[in-house]
């Protein structure tokens, strides 16, 4: 059954992966009125009128902010700043701007100076993606039982915020608030530090093959296959989320380094008590994040007693 619409006008701005399902979803639970769409690249505009994305297509970001009440950035986080700037003069007071960006304090600064006043800004990020990108990579289902978090800035509209909240939970989305410095660190610790780590790995994994003709890759188990999936991630994008989450992912860089270098020591020593000790806390984690009820991919997610 359809909800009533949030937005009678939404613009989406950038078609690839998350506009994109953004589309899908609200059309499929009825959240939005018309949705405009503008990419900066003619192909891709091309692309998203062929397969409908949006009900109109717009071949500048102007005219596809003209008259929306919510604004949905959805560009790699460095170009963030050069759209809003390009919008600001079109946009409806009273609108509500909004991102789907994977670093908030950057996104913040440098989106927040272009608005003028009366229309709000409140930032959000899915949790929720995949490898793949463009306005073709796209699925309903993406925001469903993912969080979403809402990064509120100073003096936000808390009418504007929860509006933006239900419609991330219109879209299946779990969602929270979070403030931006936190939200970069918890990212760089859950999210960019991974990613970062999969690209070194697959990265030596390559060249171990050209040095040694192995099949290293060909025959790789599960956890690196996973690790190939998210180096398979669109440069851009990841390029981007490291320049503008630059403090808190060398942070937790300088700590894994730490640490790495003390299983190597280990594995050099023949310390099996420390990579034993080591692996047995990991392994609680994990254990204890399932006993919580925290695991999103679980079945009963959500039904678990929390203890
Ligand atoms: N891919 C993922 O798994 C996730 C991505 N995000 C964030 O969502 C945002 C979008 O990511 P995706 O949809 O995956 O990217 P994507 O690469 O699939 O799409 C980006 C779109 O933005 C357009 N674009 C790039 N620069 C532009 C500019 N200056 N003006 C107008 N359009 C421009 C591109 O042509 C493309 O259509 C990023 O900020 C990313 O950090 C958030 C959660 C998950
Ligand atoms: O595909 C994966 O494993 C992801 O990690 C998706 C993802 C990428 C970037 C984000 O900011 C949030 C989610």
């Amino acid at each position: 059954m359809s909800a009533a619409p949030i937005y009678d006008r939404v613009a989406l701005i950038g078609l690839g992966l998350i506009a994109s399902s953004m589309f899908w979803a609200m059309k499929r639970h009825g959240l939005a009125g018309e949705v405009t769409g503008f990419a900066r690249s003619e192909a891709t505009r091309a692309t998203a009128r062929e397969i409908g994305l949006c009900d109109r297509v717009c071949d500048s970001a102007a005219e596809a902010v003209e008259g929306a009440d919510l604004v949905v950035l959805c560009v790699p986080v460095g170009a963030m700043g050069a759209v809003a700037a390009e919008i600001a003069p079109a946009l409806k007071p009273g609108a509500t701007v909004s991102d789907v960006g994977s670093v908030k304090k950057a996104v913040i600064e440098s989106v927040g100076p272009h608005l003028p006043e009366g229309v709000h800004f409140v930032p959000a990020h899915p949790l929720a993606g995949t490898e793949h990108s463009g306005p073709t990579s796209g699925f309903a289902e993406l925001f469903e039982n993912r969080w979403s978090l809402i990064v509120p800035v100073e003096g936000s509209d808390r009418e504007a915020v929860a509006r933006v909240e239900a419609l991330w939970q219109g879209m299946g989305a779990l969602t929270d608030e979070m403030d931006a410095e936190h939200h970069d660190l918890v990212l760089a610790v859950t999210s960019h530090a991974p990613h970062l780590i999969a690209y070194t790995m697959v990265g030596v994994a390559d060249d171990l093959r050209r040095v040694t003709d192995s099949e290293v890759i060909k025959y790789s188990a599960a956890g690196f296959r996973d690790f190939t999936r998210i180096a398979a991630s669109d440069p851009t994008m990841w390029r981007d989320v490291f320049l503008t989450n630059k403090e808190a992912t060398l942070e937790v860089l300088g700590r894994f380094t730490e640490e790495l270098f003390a299983l190597q020591r280990a594995i050099r020593t023949g310390d099996g008590d420390h990579l034993f000790d080591y692996f047995t806390r990991t392994r609680a984690i994990r254990r204890g994040i399932i006993e919580a009820g925290q695991d999103t991919d679980a079945p009963d997610f959500g039904r678990v007693k929390k203890g």
